[in-house]
């Protein structure tokens, strides 16, 4: 039996899709009610989390595999896994975005940034060796510009509408995000056979 953990809410229906493209039985995912663990006919058992959990269910080797965004990956701080796949579905960028003025002014103290991603941040204004001031938010992060209460964000983006929508835009791009596939080491160790056959029917159900 092979222990799967997929991201619940927006890259749910997309991994389905794939698994279901590279003929995985998926009925119960699409039968799925409010039950949020399955087994389907070719002996998986899958799970449903919040992302930052599918993480915490296969570093605690509850799950050999997961399926999870890379922001959720550069955000924690648990990098013992193989990375096998990138699924190439939940495509997005982190960026630093604020208002357009932003590159122009001259502030006489330390940058307050707003993200839901205080590791990314830090890690990218590191880099550039710039001291700021990170504030966590929990969601809606351009709020932090609109309302006042930070000079810029880092977050996702994925259209820009959000962005646009509050007159915001991207003043540099950090990286890109997609969704892949992460390996328990110890699992992947002792179901070598059962998980490279997985990465081969993706990869090809990507390609049809
Ligand atoms: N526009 C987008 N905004 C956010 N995440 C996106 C976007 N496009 C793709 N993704 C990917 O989808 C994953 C899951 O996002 P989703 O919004 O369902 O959950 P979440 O970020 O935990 O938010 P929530 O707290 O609302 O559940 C993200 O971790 C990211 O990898
Ligand atoms: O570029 P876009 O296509 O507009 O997508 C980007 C937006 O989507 C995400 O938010 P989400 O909808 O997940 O809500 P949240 O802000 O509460 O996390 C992200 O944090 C941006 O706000």
């Amino acid at each position: 039996m092979i222990k799967i953990a997929i991201t619940k809410g927006r890259i749910q229906k997309q991994v389905t899709n794939l698994l279901e493209n590279a003929n995985y039985d998926v009925e119960p995912i699409l039968n799925l009610g409010r039950e949020l663990q399955i087994k389907t006919k070719d002996d998986l058992q899958i799970i449903f989390g919040k992302a930052n959990d599918v993480i915490t269910f296969l570093e605690h080797g509850i799950v050999d595999i997961g399926f999870v965004g890379k922001d959720t990956l550069d955000e924690n701080d648990f990098d013992d896994y193989y990375e096998l796949l990138d699924l190439k579905i939940g495509q997005c960028i982190f960026a630093l975005a604020s208002y357009p003025d932003f590159s122009n002014k001259n502030f006489q103290r330390r940058k307050r940034i707003a993200s839901k991603y205080p590791r990314v941040t830090k890690k990218y204004f590191a880099q550039k060796q710039e001291d700021i001031e990170i504030i966590k938010l929990e969601g809606s992060v351009e709020l932090g510009p609109v309302v006042g209460l930070a000079d810029a964000i880092v977050d996702i983006v994925e259209t820009g509408n959000t962005l646009s929508a509050n007159g915001l835009e991207i003043i540099e791009k950090i990286s890109d995000i997609s969704t892949r596939m992460i390996v328990n080491k110890s699992s992947f160790k002792f179901k070598k056979d059962k998980i490279i056959e997985m990465v081969k029917r993706l990869e090809d159900a990507q390609t049809n």
